[in-house]
């Protein structure tokens, strides 16, 4: 599962995943915008945050459920209670949450001025710095493991989070070799 903040690149590394361990990925904000039938953009215009944040909670816990692969996740769903409450299950029966951070100078180039994100309208660098800040706590609280993507082509992340789960992997079974 990926998190992190709009531009992080949840959504294209996730895709990437797929393909490299021949799973299917699954974006919550994609099953956000079948169920509205709309766009994200329209969801906040029309109905509101706090709609689109409901459809989400619902989307997020309907895909842990249901998908056996590569989950990306809507920038700002690790700020619900109950989809933390879902995330922390998810860890316990052994899935991964990445964490993919990114920083400010890397992450408005590429949001840019995209008008399908409604919470960096306006002003993007101040709204992502904004954004960035109140849930970087939350993304590292929630997160099995951090991958900064900074500089990083999309392939290379990929890469990077291959070797984090490698390592995971290992310390896991070291841990029950000494259990036994
Ligand atoms: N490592 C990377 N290096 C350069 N560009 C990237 C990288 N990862 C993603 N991008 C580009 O940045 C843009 C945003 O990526 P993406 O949509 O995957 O982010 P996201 O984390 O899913 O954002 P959101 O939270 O808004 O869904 C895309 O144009 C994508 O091609
Ligand atoms: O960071 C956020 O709060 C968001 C990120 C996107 O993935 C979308 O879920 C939506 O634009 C809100
Ligand atoms: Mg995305």
């Amino acid at each position: 599962m990926l998190v992190g903040p709009p531009g992080a690149g949840k959504t294209t590394v996730g895709t990437a995943l797929a393909q490299r361990w021949q799973l299917t990925v699954r974006d919550t904000d994609a099953d956000v915008e079948a169920t509205a039938a709309k766009p994200i953009g329209e969801i906040f215009v029309d109905d509101g945050e706090p709609a689109f944040r409901a459809l989400e909670r619902d989307a997020v816990a309907r895909a842990v459920a249901e998908h056996d692969g590569v989950l990306a996740l809507g920038g700002g769903a690790v700020l619900d209670e109950g989809t933390q409450s879902v995330l922390a299950a998810y860890r316990e029966a052994g899935g991964v949450v990445v964490f993919l951070d990114v920083t400010l100078a890397h992450a408005v180039p590429r949001v840019g001025l995209n008008q399908s994100r409604p919470l960096l309208l306006g002003n993007p660098r101040a709204q992502w710095s904004a954004l960035m800040e109140a849930r970087r706590p939350v993304y590292n609280e929630v997160a099995t493991v951090r991958v900064l993507t900074d500089g990083l082509k999309p392939a290379e992340v990929a890469e990077q989070i291959e070797r984090e789960l490698a390592g995971l992997r290992l310390a896991r079974e070291a841990g029950e070799q000494a259990d036994d």
